[in-house]
């Protein structure tokens, strides 16, 4: 019996992999062909406290809802920050149409025309994702609701949020999209709490038939906010409406977050956007020029390629820098022409940490050998410090978690989770280990 996460794996799994997998059983099984049964399903985490039958009961149509907790300064700060109906996100969109946005919270709510399917380039890293993204744009509200979309910055899970939002207009014009990152809702919020207008807002954000809120980390702390927005999740997946949030972690490690919140990201399905490799980036770079109108050969894609490993919003920003320099000079865009373009940038990523680097900083600063980190020793001596140079490789290198591990004697992704998990933890809670990250972060990277 093979288990998957969710519904979508499993169809996915079956329908891609299950006769190669059927076949290399076979192999194995000396020519005899076991039956493989796949289903949806995984042990019962005792962590998840609450189970979906606890959706707050609808009593005349209303959901019940708690007095509830006050907004927090963090809020209110947020809402002092964040302008009006202009641009709420720092990146720069140039073709931005308004979708529609009714009810008396004004404010405008965009989806960038530019990031479709059509220019989404698919790889490894974004199968999954891309997938179940097209999935929703065509079934909104259906099997997996919510989407949840996490990964590192500049990867593109805004990309996708925008693509499957604007693919649910063209098939239906008439469709309400709400498109806004998480400082918008924080935002809008406080201002209709002041200005007593609570009910409107509820009742704008419950009346869309998609929801997308991005970078949905930026609740953390913010709990009338988290609160507010689970009612409005819950209102919205109980009347079949799409809800997708985009975020920088798995939910389960997003802190400062009420676990019934993230226990209820969990319900729909959750993929993961990964950074993409060589070739993806390669790709990328090549429909990013030729958007631009501009001739790229694949020798300078692949050698911008290979410098820029870190995401694609860099790739993207190199890319801009090499086409503007070469405008400006006349010259063909070359390799040796790229590394002068980008010789500031390059000189920067060269410093990038390595994961050598850090056991070496850790073990000096802990006093231990390098050799005890990648040991299988167990003394609290040597299980802290390589957790926190566990954490510090998967926070300042762009290595996988399986990477890390087998950069520590070969272990398990899953302990390298762990590590990260408990360092965050201890952050929190451990005033000592707190000042060595600080130090450590900036020992690595000044
Ligand atoms: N697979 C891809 N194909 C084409 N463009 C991409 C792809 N992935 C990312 N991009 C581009 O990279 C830039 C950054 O992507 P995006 O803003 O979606 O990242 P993000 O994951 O939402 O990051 P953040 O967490 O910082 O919000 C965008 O211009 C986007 O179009």
């Amino acid at each position: 019996m093979l288990f998957a996460p969710n519904r979508f794996v499993m169809d996915w799994v079956n329908e891609k992999y299950l006769r190669r997998i059927e076949e290399v059983l076979k192999d194995l099984n000396g020519g005899q062909a076991p039956r493989v049964n796949m289903s949806v399903g995984s042990a019962p985490r005792e962590s998840d406290p609450v189970k979906r039958s606890e959706v707050p009961a609808r009593a005349n149509g209303r959901v019940h809802e708690d007095a509830g907790s006050r907004v927090t300064e963090e809020e209110k700060g947020v809402a002092a920050t964040v302008p009006g109906s202009t641009s709420v996100r720092p990146k720069s969109y140039n073709d931005r149409r308004p979708v529609q946005v009714e009810g008396d919270i004004k404010h405008q709510s965009f989806l960038n025309e530019g990031f479709t399917f059509e220019t989404f380039v698919e790889g490894k890293s974004n199968q999954l994702a891309r997938a179940a993204s097209m999935q929703v744009a065509e079934n909104p509200g259906g099997a997996y609701n919510p989407l949840f979309l996490y990964g590192g910055v500049g990867l593109g899970k805004t990309h996708l949020m925008h693509a499957i939002g604007n693919e649910i207009v063209a098939r239906n014009p008439k469709a309400k999209v709400a498109y806004l990152r998480s400082e918008r809702f924080v935002a809008d919020m406080v201002k209709a709490l002041q200005l007593n207008a609570i009910n409107e807002f509820k009742r704008y954000y419950r009346s869309v038939d998609a929801l997308l809120i991005d970078d949905i980390q930026f609740f953390a702390r913010k709990e009338r906010s988290q609160e507010e927005f689970f009612h409005t999740f819950n209102a919205l997946l109980e009347g079949g409406q799409q809800v997708i949030v985009t975020c920088d972690r798995f939910p389960k490690e997003i802190v400062d977050m009420e676990e019934r919140l993230k226990s209820r990201f969990g319900w729909g399905l959750t993929v993961m956007v990964e950074p993409p490799e060589l070739e993806t980036r390669v790709a990328i770079l090549m429909k990013k020029a030729e958007q631009a109108n501009v001739k790229l050969s694949s020798e300078a894609a692949f050698f911008i390629a290979q410098k820029i490993r870190s995401n694609v919003r860099e790739l993207e920003g190199a890319l801009r820098l090499v086409i503007a320099n070469a405008h400006f000079t006349g010259s063909e865009i070359t390799p040796p022409f790229i590394r002068e373009s980008l010789k500031d940038l390059l000189a920067l990523h060269e410093k990038q940490v390595s994961i050598d680097n850090i056991q070496r900083t850790v073990a000096e600063y802990y006093k231990i050998k390098v050799a005890d980190l990648l040991s299988k020793r167990r003394t609290r001596t040597v299980t802290r410090p390589r957790q926190v140079a566990m954490s510090l490789s998967k926070e300042l290198t762009n290595h996988s978690l399986p990477e890390i591990g087998d950069a520590f004697g070969g272990r398990d992704h899953t302990t390298v989770l762990h590590a990260c998990k408990k360092i965050v933890e201890l952050q929190e809670t451990d005033p000592g280990i707190r000042e060595d990250y600080q130090n450590f972060m900036r020992l690595l990277t000044t």
